[in-house]
C-alpha cells in the first residue's frame, strides 16, 4: 500500500501518494512550517533514536466516521511460525525485570514480545485494517506505508487498531486518552463484570496507571494554561482486555505547539516505555529485540498544528511480500508483578492481531 489509514470513532483520514517523505518527525515539522506541505501522516518508531516514517500525501480525504470498508475480502490462512522470544523467556526477561525493579530506581518497564505468522498468499494491510475496523468501530484502526524509514522498511506496512490516544489538537485544546493497567475479558458476564470492578481497585495496576499521567502532566503541564488530569482512572474496554483510562484535557499556552511536536515529546510514555524513562528505555534496549514501529505513535499534523496520534499497540507489521506478519504485545511491570501473568496479558493484547487473522497462539 502507498498511503496512510487513520480510522477514528468520530473520523476518517485516508491519503494516497507520497509527494516527500520524512525520516525524522523534525524534517516534517519544518516542512509544515515551511509550507512545503498542508499534511504529515505515518508513524514514529518506538525508540525516538531510530528513523520515522512519515510522509507528505498526494491526496487526502476525510469521511466522518469510521472507515466504511465496504464488502472487505477474505484474509488468506495464517500460521504460527516463531515466537520472538519463546513465551519461556519471555517469561524468564520479566522475572529478571521484576528483580531489577524491586532492588534498583526503575519503577515501571514494560516488556514486550512477538508472534511472527506467515501466510502462502500475501496478507493485504487494508484488508486487515478493514477486518479490525470491522470487529471495532471504537477503535482507531490504522495502517500505515513505513517506506520513508529507509532500509529493512521499504514497502512494510504497520495495521492496528489501538485503544489509546497520545495526543489529539483541535486549535488550542488539546486531549489524551492514556491506558495502563490491563485485565482479561471473560465469557461469562458476571464474572467479566467482577473482572473490571476488579481492575479499578487494583493497587498494582492502579500505581501502574500512575506513572502514564504523572509523566504526561510533566510534559504537558508547562505547555498549558490549563490542564485537567482526574484524579482517578475510568474502566474501558476492547473485546479481548479491560483498561484503566484517564481522559486527560488541556489548553495550550502557544497556539503553534503543533501535534506531531506534542507528540514526540510525549512518546514513549511509561504506558509502552516505563519510569523514569531513561533507564527504562536503556533496559529495553538491552533485553529486547528491536521493537520497529510497535509502541511508536500513528497520526497525522497539518499546517495549523492539528493532529491526532494515537499509540501503535495491537498492531502488527506486515513484510513487502505480505508474506510475514510480525504481531507485538507488550504489558507494564512494576515490583510485584507475577511473570506468568504478564505472558497471559500480552497473550489476550495478541488477540486483537491474531483474531482478525483467524490465528491463535497456546495459552
Ligand atoms: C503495551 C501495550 O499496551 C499498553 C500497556 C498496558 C498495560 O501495561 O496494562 C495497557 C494498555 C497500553 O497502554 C500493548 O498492547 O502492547
Amino acid at each position: 500500500m502507498d498511503g496512510f489509514l487513520l480510522s477514528r470513532a468520530d473520523r476518517t483520514l485516508r491519503t494516497a501518494g507520497a509527494r516527500s517523505r520524512y525520516d525524522s518527525a523534525s524534517a516534517a515539522i519544518t516542512a509544515l512550517a515551511d509550507g512545503d506541505t498542508e499534511l504529515v501522516v505515518g508513524a514514529l518508531p518506538f525508540d525516538p533514536a531510530r528513523r520515522a516514517a512519515l510522509t507528505a500525501p498526494d491526496s487526502w480525504e476525510f469521511t466522518s466516521g469510521p472507515w466504511q470498508p465496504g464488502q472487505v475480502a477474505e484474509l488468506p490462512p495464517v500460521r504460527v511460525a516463531r515466537q520472538v522470544p519463546e513465551p519461556a523467556e519471555h517469561v524468564a526477561r520479566v522475572g529478571a525485570l521484576v528483580d531489577r525493579l524491586r532492588s534498583g530506581a526503575l519503577g515501571k518497564v514494560v516488556a514486550a514480545r512477538s508472534v511472527v505468522l506467515a501466510s502462502e498468499t500475501p496478507v493485504d494491510p487494508e484488508t486487515l485494517a478493514a477486518r479490525l475496523i470491522q470487529s471495532n468501530p471504537r477503535a482507531n484502526g490504522f495502517a500505515v506505508d513505513l517506506t520513508s524509514a529507509g532500509d529493512g522498511f521499504r514497502g512494510h506496512s504497520l495495521v492496528g487498531a489501538s485503544p489509546e490516544v497520545l495526543i489529539s489538537r483541535r486549535g488550542r485544546a488539546i486531549t489524551c486518552r492514556p491506558l495502563a493497567g490491563t485485565a482479561p475479558r471473560r465469557t461469562d458476564p458476571a464474572a467479566d463484570e467482577r473482572e473490571g470492578l476488579g481492575l479499578l481497585d487494583s493497587t498494582k495496576n492502579l500505581a501502574e496507571h500512575a506513572f502514564v499521567t504523572a509523566w504526561i502532566e510533566e510534559v504537558l503541564a508547562p505547555l498549558c494554561t490549563e490542564l485537567s488530569v482526574p484524579d482517578a482512572p475510568v474502566l474501558t474496554s476492547t473485546h479481548e482486555v479491560w483498561h484503566l483510562a484517564t481522559p486527560i484535557r488541556g489548553l495550550l499556552r502557544d497556539p503553534a505547539t503543533d501535534a506531531l511536536s506534542l507528540a514526540t515529546l510525549l512518546h514513549p510514555t511509561p504506558a509502552v516505555c516505563g519510569t523514569p524513562s531513561d533507564l527504562a528505555l536503556a533496559a529495553i534496549r538491552e533485553t529486547e529485540e528491536e521493537r520497529r514501529f510497535y509502541g511508536g505513535a500513528v497520526g497525522w499534523c497539518d499546517a495549523q498544528g492539528d493532529g491526532d496520534w494515537v499509540v501503535a499497540i495491537r498492531c502488527a507489521e506486515i513484510t513487502a511480500d505480505g508474506l510475514e506478519v510480525l504481531a507485538t504485545a507488550g504489558g507494564g511491570i512494576v515490583a510485584d508483578s507475577d511473570p506468568q501473568s504478564e505472558l497471559d496479558e500480552t497473550t489476550a493484547k495478541l488477540r486483537t492481531l491474531l483474531g482478525a487473522l483467524g490465528a491463535v497462539v497456546a495459552e
